[in-house]
């Protein structure tokens, strides 16, 4: 059932809140953690639905995942080459990660497996990791245009690749590394521009050869070696960058606010938003820059400020991908025009979000521009209208971009269906209110 939320301007945000864990890492813990041999423990686990589904999945193919009454996740793994044939469709929900990253997990074991979605994850395209996968051996069998639901058949003897990424994808190149591992020799992709390294980080940690070189002819060439002896190990997983983007936002949007936001994960391949709000003139400062289990981390200190607007340089695209949309609310507010470009991969997120952004910021009274790959925004340094209710496709990062929208708008905004929110944020409202917002149920 959709549920409407709907968002009033707020006298001030203040306070320290703690943002959910980390959406990618919480998946890539679970299934290392399903894949290594021994116990391995998980804290600060994002309990949302995107995360959720993957750990009900590391227990269809085998391994032992609770969670224990502390909060924290306790797994004992299945060891590389171990994990055993589904009984049931693995069903990814909203998940375009745990999808894509499970296909190639499954793709170099001898067993069938079979991938579904919500309506959402069905209409992603799914190509981009069943084409390389077929080269390492394994078989798919989807609907038309390569979308779930999908058969994956493994492959009995998988071969190893060495694959150039035609799309910025740490979803992609996880698959192929994850595949790699069941594989015997070495697998390797090269990608022309960076993208998050969780994968490569985690998976050292638990005990793998991941090779990172200079590629010829530029970016980098990343190398697994196959049937790695990986051991369980403690994960601590820092609180979601992604995520802290909508209350620094907010709080950078509202008059007089100051908040702060604990251990947030601040790796530099995840980090382009706030460099480019601080681009725009943000006060946002990080505190007791730290180490955490491989991860760096922060504390983040936001202070209202004014923005202005910049163009956003496309090669920071993929450290920032999944923070375009609340990027363009902050730049509703900026003085002066915004161009955001390199945004092809937004029109096949969990909604085509170039056309969701563009469609509800003009509700709202904004002036932007939209084409095929860039968003421009043209901020006057006045407070937008607001007073419209936009529609969401089931897209969390749509649906909490535009109910920070309304926390600074001139008049309220609603959104059709928050649902979605579940799937990477599911304390949102809780947290938003509890440093100062007014977002609660619409009619
Ligand atoms: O690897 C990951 O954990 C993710 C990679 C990104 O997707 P792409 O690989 O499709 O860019 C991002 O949008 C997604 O939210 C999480
Ligand atoms: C794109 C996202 O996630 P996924 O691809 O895992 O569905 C996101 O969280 O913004």
């Amino acid at each position: 059932m959709a549920k409407p939320l709907i968002s009033s301007r707020a006298a001030q945000l203040a306070g320290s809140a703690r943002v959910p864990g980390d959406k990618s890492i919480s998946h890539r813990a679970l299934m290392f953690g399903a894949l290594a041999v021994g116990e391995s423990t998980v804290t600060g686990l994002l309990e949302g639905d995107d995360v959720l589904r993957t750990a009900a999945c590391m227990r269809a193919l085998g391994a032992e995942v609770e969670r224990l009454p502390d909060g924290s996740w306790r797994l004992y793994g299945r060891g590389v080459g171990g994990l055993t044939e589904p009984t049931d469709v693995l069903d990814m929900g909203n998940s375009g990660t745990g999808a894509r990253l499970l296909m190639g997990l499954v793709a170099s074991h001898p067993f069938t497996s079979f991938f579904t979605g919500d309506a959402s994850l069905r209409s992603r395209p799914m190509r981009r990791v069943s084409d390389p996968l077929s080269r390492m051996g394994a078989r798919f069998v989807s609907r038309d245009g390569g979308r779930l639901p999908m058969a994956v058949v493994g492959a009995e003897r998988p071969t190893p690749i060495t694959y150039e990424l035609p799309v910025a994808s740490a979803q992609v190149k996880s698959a192929i590394l994850l595949a790699g591992l069941n594989t015997p020799g070495e697998t390797t992709v090269i990608e022309r521009e960076a993208t998050r390294d969780h994968t490569e980080l985690m998976l050292r940690n638990f005990g793998a050869t991941v090779r990172v070189e200079a590629a010829e002819g530029g970016g980098l060439a990343i190398t697994v070696t196959g049937y790695p002896e990986l051991t369980g190990r403690a994960v601590v997983v820092p609180a979601d960058p992604s995520s802290a983007a909508f209350p620094t936002v907010a709080a950078l949007l509202v008059e007089g606010s100051e908040i702060r936001l604990p251990g947030v994960g601040i790796n530099p391949l995840r980090a382009g938003l706030y460099q480019t709000l601080r681009d725009m003139g943000a006060d946002i400062r990080f505190d007791n820059t730290r180490d955490q289990a491989g991860e760096p981390v922060a504390d983040l200190v936001v202070r209202a400020s004014r923005l202005k607007g910049i163009d956003v340089p496309a090669e920071r695209a993929p450290s920032m991908i999944d923070e375009y949309p609340i990027l363009a609310v902050a730049a509703s507010f900026a003085e002066g025009t915004t161009r955001m470009s390199g945004l092809g991969e937004l029109r096949v997120k969990e909604s085509d979000r170039l056309a969701a952004m563009a469609r509800g910021l003009a509700a709202c009274g904004v002036a932007v521009e939209e084409t095929q790959d860039t968003l421009i925004v043209h901020g006057t340094g006045r407070i937008p209208a607001g007073d419209a209710t936009i529609a969401t496709h089931f897209d969390h990062r749509i649906a909490m971009s535009f109910l920070v929208m309304g926390m600074a708008s001139a008049r309220p905004v609603a959104v059709d269906d928050a649902e979605a929110i579940d799937t990477s944020f599911p304390n949102f409202v809780a947290l938003m209110n509890g440093l100062g917002g007014k977002i609660g149920a619409a009619e």
